[in-house]
C-alpha cells in the first residue's frame, strides 16, 4: 500500500462510522509501536509530526521514519500529517517534503501563543487550502482555542498554545462560525474547541458535559456534515500508567483525561480524527521507570526502549479497537495525490454547509 491523504482516509471513516487516532511521533520506537498495533488489528494509520517533533528529530529523520513504516507495512494505508502548522510557509515546506496532509493552525498568530482574529484565521487557512489542494494534499484547520472550560485558562503546556485566561467565547467553537469558516476556506477537517487541552492536566475531576462539550460536536456536525471534526488534546491519561510513574519514583499529580467513551460518543457525531500524544508519553515513561528500577543490572538500552514500545503498542491497539478502526485497513485502496488534486479541481470534494 502507500501514503494516503487524510481526506481519503477520513471520508472512508465517515462512510463506515468509525474514528481514527492520530498519534504524534518523534522517534522510531513510537512509530514501530503504532505500526505494530495497527498491523495486529488491521487499522489504517495517521502519523503526525508536531513542531516539537520537527525540532527534536529534524524533518529528514521524521520523514524517513514514516517512509520506513510504509515500506515495512506495505498492506497498511499511512497518512503523514503535519500537526499545528504556524504559518502557510511551514505547511508549504511540509507539502514539499512529502506530507500527505497538513494542519494550518490559524487560531493563533505565528508565535503560536497569541489568539488570532477570525479574519486572519480565514485568510491564512484559505491560502494553505488553495496550495495544498492543488497538490492533492489535505488541510485541517482550527477554530477556537484549546483550553479548560473549568478554569477558563488556555492550554499552554507543550511549547505552543495560548497563554493565560481567555474570553470564554474563544474556548468553545461556535457552530455558525464553523459553517462560515468552512464555506470560506474549504478545509477538509476542522479542529474544534470543546474543553480539551494538550498535555496531562486536562480536568481536575472526571469531566461532566459542562466542561467537555460533546453536545457542541453534535451542533457543529449538523452544520458541516461532510467536514471531518478533529478532537485535539484527547489523551485519556490512564490512571494505571500515571500510577506506574509514581510507583517508580515519579511525581504526576492527580488528573483526569478525556474518557474513551466520550470520544466514542463524539465519533458517533462526526469526530473522525482524535489527537493522542500524552498517553504514549505516559505509558512509555512509566514502563521505562519500572524497567530501570526492576532490572538494575541491565546496561543494554534496547531492552529499555523495547519496554517502552510494548507499553505504547498496548495503548494504540486499545484506541484502534475502541474507535472502530480495527479491520478497516484492507478495505481501503489509496488514491494517488494527483487523483485527489483532480477531484478537488472538479468540485467532487466540495463541502456541504447548512
Ligand atoms: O492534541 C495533541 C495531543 O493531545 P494530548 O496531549 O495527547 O491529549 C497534539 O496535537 C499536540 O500538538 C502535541 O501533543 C504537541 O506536541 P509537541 O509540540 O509537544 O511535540
Amino acid at each position: 500500500m502507500a501514503l494516503i491523504s487524510l481526506r481519503q482516509l477520513l471520508d472512508h471513516a465517515a462512510e463506515h462510522g468509525y474514528g481514527l487516532p492520530a498519534f504524534n511521533v518523534n522517534n522510531m520506537e513510537q512509530i514501530k509501536a503504532i505500526m505494530e498495533a495497527a498491523a495486529a488489528v488491521d487499522a489504517p494509520v495517521i502519523l503526525q509530526g508536531s513542531a516539537g517533533a520537527r525540532t527534536y528529530a529534524g524533518e529528514p529523520f521524521l520523514r524517513h521514519l514514516v517512509l520506513a513504516a510504509i515500506e515495512m507495512y506495505p498492506h497498511l494505508p499511512v497518512c503523514m500529517h503535519q500537526d499545528h502548522g504556524a504559518s502557510p510557509a511551514v505547511c508549504i515546506r511540509s507539502i514539499q517534503s512529502g506530507f500527505s496532509s497538513v494542519m494550518m493552525d490559524g487560531s493563533l498568530l505565528e508565535d503560536m501563543k497569541t489568539p488570532a482574529s477570525y479574519a486572519y484565521n480565514v485568510e491564512t487557512t484559505r491560502k494553505v487550502v488553495e496550495m495544498a489542494h492543488a497538490c492533492g494534499v489535505s488541510v485541517e484547520g482550527e477554530l477556537g482555542c484549546l483550553g479548560s472550560l473549568e478554569t477558563g485558562r488556555a492550554g499552554k503546556e507543550d511549547g505552543h498554545g495560548a497563554e493565560g485566561e481567555l474570553d470564554p467565547s474563544l474556548l468553545l467553537t461556535d457552530p455558525d462560525e464553523a459553517a462560515d469558516f468552512v464555506r470560506q476556506t474549504q478545509v477538509d477537517a476542522l479542529a474544534i474547541a470543546i474543553g480539551t487541552s494538550h498535555g496531562a492536566y486536562k480536568f481536575t475531576r472526571k469531566p461532566t458535559g459542562q466542561v467537555l462539550r460533546i453536545d457542541r460536536v453534535k451542533a457543529i456536525h449538523q452544520r458541516i456534515p461532510t467536514i471531518h471534526l478533529v478532537m485535539h488534546g484527547s489523551s485519556s491519561v490512564p490512571e494505571d500508567w500515571a500510577q506506574m510513574i509514581n510507583d517508580y519514583g515519579g511525581d504526576i499529580g492527580q488528573t483526569y483525561g478525556v474518557p474513551v467513551e466520550e470520544i466514542v460518543e463524539g465519533i458517533r457525531h462526526g469526530v473522525r480524527k482524535v489527537n493522542i500524544d500524552t498517553d504514549l508519553r505516559i505509558a512509555s515513561y512509566g514502563a521505562m521507570r519500572k524497567f530501570m528500577v526492576e532490572d538494575r543490572k541491565n546496561f543494554d538500552p534496547r531492552k529499555l526502549y523495547k519496554a517502552a514500545q510494548t507499553a505504547m503498542t498496548a495503548i494504540c491497539r486499545a484506541r484502534y479497537e475502541a474507535f472502530g478502526a480495527a479491520g478497516q485497513a484492507a478495505k481501503i485502496k489509496p488514491l494517488r495525490l494527483e487523483d485527489m488534486s483532480l477531484a478537488y479541481a472538479q468540485g467532487k470534494l466540495d463541502p456541504i454547509v447548512r
